[in-house]
């Protein structure tokens, strides 16, 4: 038997599964269609987190295999995404433009089909959410290499709307510029946050071109589209959104460079029953405040997973305390620490608690 004949049988079977699979998936859709009348009728929220995270572990969990499980739950999520759309379609603002690394986390945390609405600065991501021209936004939080991103710690701290949900992506950083190639290229263009996270490797590379900072690295790639003197450095994405050529793959100097996402919201997802909560206080500065001030989350057994200090540049106090715990602002242990925590605290917000994903 030649090759075709043997995988002649083999795909007719792949044929008569996908026809199968294809039925469950439309029977799914009229389902879900159903849940989004039941919502228009309620005015509820079409998007929920906390099931959507749900649903994922399931999968994980049944998962017999040889389908790797993360495997698994990219398929599920973009299921769950193009059911979701079919009761409504969601709008997600991220710092744009199209081809950065904020996109691709709209993408992760929500599938594909929602509507991304690419924003200028990350003052505008929240401004655009909080005027409801999106349901969801999605900015920086921190960076693996570099830290904080400051102006999204300062803008949690004033915005009246929760984060529903964070996620982590990888970021690998590429050189790229219309030829493939450094001929010619008199300006290296990227965001800050990028030059710094490659300065090693540019400067062992790289050292007499000059780096331009500009406000994002898919508008670096888009500049670099249209000018042969300017490289960019910017996902791979992007460059394939603007037809550049690598120069280089990976220039960031830490192999494991990821930045952490927030979503936010006017949403308060319900527990999943594997959550965290986001919180940010401050304390007056005397000896053993910030020792104090933690003591109720050790005698409630609630585990804190981040601590980061900001200091404040608004407001009354000379520091901001960023903290994230394990559990959901409704379990009862969780709350009476909070509650706890408040009574030492001068300034207290709850950011939100949201489900645990990968
Ligand atoms: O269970 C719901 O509330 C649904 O709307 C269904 C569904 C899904 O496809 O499973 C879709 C959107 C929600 O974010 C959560 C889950």
């Amino acid at each position: 038997m030649n090759t075709d004949d043997k995988l002649k049988p083999l795909r007719e079977r792949i044929d008569s599964i996908d026809a199968q699979i294809l039925d469950l998936l439309n029977q799914r859709a009229r389902v879900a269609q159903e849940v989004g009348h039941v919502k228009a009728e309620t005015n509820a929220p079409v998007f929920r987190p906390e099931r959507e995270a749900q649903v994922l572990r399931k999968v994980a969990d049944r998962n017999p295999g040889p389908l790797a499980s993360v495997a698994v739950q990219t398929i599920f999520r973009e299921i769950m995404s193009c059911c979701r759309a079919l009761e409504r379609r969601v709008i997600v603002a991220y710092l744009g433009p199209a081809g950065t690394f904020s996109e691709q986390a709209v993408y992760k945390q929500f599938g594909h089909a929602v509507e991304g609405l690419p924003c200028a600065s990350i003052d505008e991501v929240f401004r655009a959410t909080e005027a409801g021209t999106a349901d969801f936004g999605v900015v920086p939080v921190e960076n693996s290499s570099e830290g904080a991103i400051n102006r999204t710690l300062d803008l949690l701290l004033q915005t009246t709307l929760s984060i529903s949900g964070t996620l982590s992506i990888p970021i690998h950083h590429s050189l790229m510029s219309k030829s493939g190639t450094m001929n010619g290229v008199t300006r290296i263009l990227a965001h800050s946050q990028t030059l710094a996270q490659c300065q090693v490797w540019l400067n062992q590379n790289y050292p007499n071109v000059e780096r331009q900072a500009i406000f994002s690295n898919g508008e670096a790639a888009r500049l670099a589209a249209e000018d042969q003197t300017v490289a960019a450095i910017a996902s791979e994405i992007a460059g394939e959104r603007y037809n550049l050529g690598v120069v280089k793959a990976h220039v960031q100097d830490d192999p494991h460079n990821r930045t952490r996402f927030a979503i936010i919201g006017r949403l308060q997802p319900g527990p999943s029953g594997k959550d965290l909560t986001s919180l940010v206080l401050a304390v007056p500065n005397k000896a053993g405040a910030v020792y104090n001030m933690l003591a109720p989350l050790a005698q409630h057994g609630v585990s804190m997973t981040r601590f980061e200090s900001r200091p404040a540049r608004i407001g009354t106090w000379e520091y901001y305390f960023y903290v994230d715990v394990e559990g959901h602002s409704a379990e009862d242990h969780v709350s009476k620490a909070l509650d706890a925590l408040k009574q030492n605290a001068p300034f207290f917000r709850v950011l939100g608690s949201y489900p645990v994903t990968l």
